[in-house]
């Protein structure tokens, strides 16, 4: 790292996807002093630590040294009325949560961008985004006027020539549905059975850091990455954002001054920065003690995920995948609930091959099913008895009942689906695969899980008689085939396992400047402040038909745009 500069023309809070993005394009000009500052640790090229590169991602959920600490977030009430909650992973390390995420490399459906516009994100349509998709990828596999060929993001799929039995299997399952099978999800927008795009190159990740932060970049002389530092709070001088104080993991502190303030913390932590510097909703500043600057109701609120429901499936040996294969998540479906009041392409379901990276996850088939256009909507807030601490996540999973009525559909579809002779025919062999504390304790990647794991893998392989009575233990007792005939007892399955899938969003949403609940503008300035933006996750009016690493990259991207423009 270079000395720290005590001013620089812009500070960027935050090296996760969208920061990344910033600090290349701002400072390709070399007349403009950028800084970088990144809460976790640097992964400059060279030195990506081999968890990061290795294309199987799970691993990296489960440790602490790469997510946010202290995250943990009210997820619904359960069947019996309390509140569940759960951690909450986001990533702390350059390129943020792209370093730490399933590498998913979907941009959603133009009707998702032309809601964007519908709502005021004036120039967000798809035909004003589909540009920036272009810039920020290269797709190794697609090409034609949809994709990017010099992008720095590398995207690509497993076609089928290269497929491992178990996704023949799966797309024979997923077959059943009459839909057909495609090879371009970010070019099809129709519903249908694809090989899921991954930002991957030679089997390794391509995080945000790794495409963004190459060796041209770092060696900038006016970009300063300073990693291991995080930004405690915003200096304003009334609404002008004149700098930042940093903090240092020996607990000493440094502030820099910036012309220029570009917020990328994500979904989480953007909006806690603005909420510290007294931009928010007024009474909730007032209870939590910190003076209003600016009052908008719309910071923290708007808190978007995809409600998910994962289920594992006991894997016959042939189906299983060899540890060398590392990528594991090989088929998607997107299709359409039916739901009177779903839309077309409002669900999506993967399968991968491997549920964990240990001897339990090797025999065990793991399907994510989620809501691709939820309703549901939560919240986040500071903590009034501690403001500068975690801030109190709500996300509102099932808040709207057409989500939990989706997933209860969805989950009979997956189980008619899978429960197949060509995956798994017993029904028994179906469970869910929430993240109990137990579970999380054992995919901590260790060589005493490895032994403990390896003692209790061989459960799989015994008769199915002998495994039933175990795997009915996890379901409370019942067998898979009566929750599916019971619409209680799915329900409240649902609530007792719904989840999210990591996309947080929408908590600085963007707006027209007169929309009281918006944050920021359609260029990502925050309304109301004079240098202040926020180009990150959380400026995303609802969430896309998709994972939104690539559309956030993509705002970013357009965002960088704008702020260049005006920096001249
Ligand atoms: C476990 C997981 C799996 C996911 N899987 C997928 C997937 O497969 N495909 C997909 O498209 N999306 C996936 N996502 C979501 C996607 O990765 C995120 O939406 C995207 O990375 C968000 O980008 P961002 O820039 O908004 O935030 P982030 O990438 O999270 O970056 C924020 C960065 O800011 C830093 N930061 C925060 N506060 C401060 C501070 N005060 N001071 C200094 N630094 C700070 C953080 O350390 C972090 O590096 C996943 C996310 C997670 C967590």
């Amino acid at each position: 790292m270079n000395a720290l500069p005590k001013t620089v023309d812009v500070l960027i809070v935050g090296g996760g996807s969208a920061g990344c993005v910033m600090a290349h394009r701002l400072s390709a000009d070399p007349r403009r002093r950028v800084l970088l500052v990144e809460a976790g640790i640097d992964t400059p090229p060279g030195r990506v630590p081999a968890e990061i590169l290795d294309s199987y991602p799970m691993p990296l959920f489960h440790g602490d040294t790469y997510i946010w600490p202290g995250l943990d977030a009210a997820v619904t009430r359960d069947s019996r009325g309390r509140m569940r909650r759960r951690a909450y992973e986001q990533g702390r390390v350059m390129g943020g949560s792209s370093s730490i995420n399933v590498q998913a490399a979907n941009r959603g459906l133009p009707r998702d961008y032309e809601a964007w516009a519908a709502l005021g994100a004036e120039g967000w349509a798809w035909d004003d985004v589909l540009p920036y998709f272009r810039r920020l990828e290269t797709d190794l596999d697609c090409g034609g006027p949809l994709h990017g060929h010099d992008g720095p993001l590398p995207i690509r799929r497993i076609l089928e020539p290269a497929w491992p039995p178990f996704a023949h299997a799966v797309a024979r399952a997923f077959d059943a549905t009459g839909l057909p099978r495609r090879v371009d999800q970010n070019g099809e927008f129709e519903d249908g059975i694809f090989p899921p795009a991954f930002s991957n190159r030679d089997d390794a990740r391509v995080s945000a850091a790794a495409a963004y932060l190459d060796v041209g970049t770092r060696a900038r002389p006016n970009l300063t990455i300073a990693a291991g530092l995080e930004v405690r709070s915003l200096v304003m001088d009334g609404r002008r954002a004149t700098g930042a104080v940093l903090r240092r993991g020996d607990g000493s502190e440094q502030q820099v001054r910036a012309a220029s303030v570009v917020l990328c913390a994500g979904a989480l932590q953007s909006p806690v920065l603005l909420l510290r510097a007294g931009i928010g909703p007024g009474d909730a500043l007032s209870a939590c003690g910190i003076p209003v600057r600016l009052d908008r109701s719309g910071v923290g609120e708007n808190l978007r995920d995809h409600p998910a429901l994962t289920m594992a499936q006991v894997l016959p040996r042939p189906l299983r995948l060899p540890e060398t294969f590392r990528r594991a998540s090989l088929l998607a479906l997107r299709y359409s609930s039916g739901h009177p009041e779903g839309c077309a392409s409002d669900m999506y379901l993967t399968a991968s091959a491997r549920a964990g990276w240990h001897a339990l996850g090797g025999r065990l088939a793991l399907y994510f099913l989620w809501v691709n256009q939820p309703h549901s909507v939560g919240r986040l807030r500071l903590d009034p008895a501690n403001p500068s601490g975690p801030p109190d996540i709500d996300l509102g999973l099932l808040s709207d009942r057409r989500d939990l009525e989706r997933l209860a559909s969805g989950i009979r579809l997956l189980s008619d689906l899978v429960v197949s002779p060509t995956l798994n025919p017993r029904s028994d062999d179906l469970f869910p695969a929430n993240y109990s504390p137990l579970i999380r304790r054992l995919s901590a990647v260790s060589p005493r899980n490895r032994r403990l794991t390896g003692l209790l893998a061989p459960v799989f392989d015994a008769p199915a008689m002998l495994r039933a009575p175990l795997l009915r233990a996890v379901l409370g007792g019942h067998a898979w085939a009566t929750v599916l005939q019971d619409d209680g007892a799915l329900d409240d399955f649902v609530r007792d396992n719904v989840f999210g899938v990591w996309h947080a969003s929408g908590t600085c949403r963007m707006g027209r400047a007169d929309d009281p609940g918006a944050v920021v503008d359609p260029g990502g300035r925050v309304i109301g402040t004079d240098n202040l933006s926020v180009a990150d996750a959380s400026v995303m009016p609802r969430l896309p038909s998709a994972n939104t690493n690539v559309p956030t990259l993509m705002i970013a991207e357009k965002i960088a745009e704008r702020m260049m423009v005006e920096m001249g």
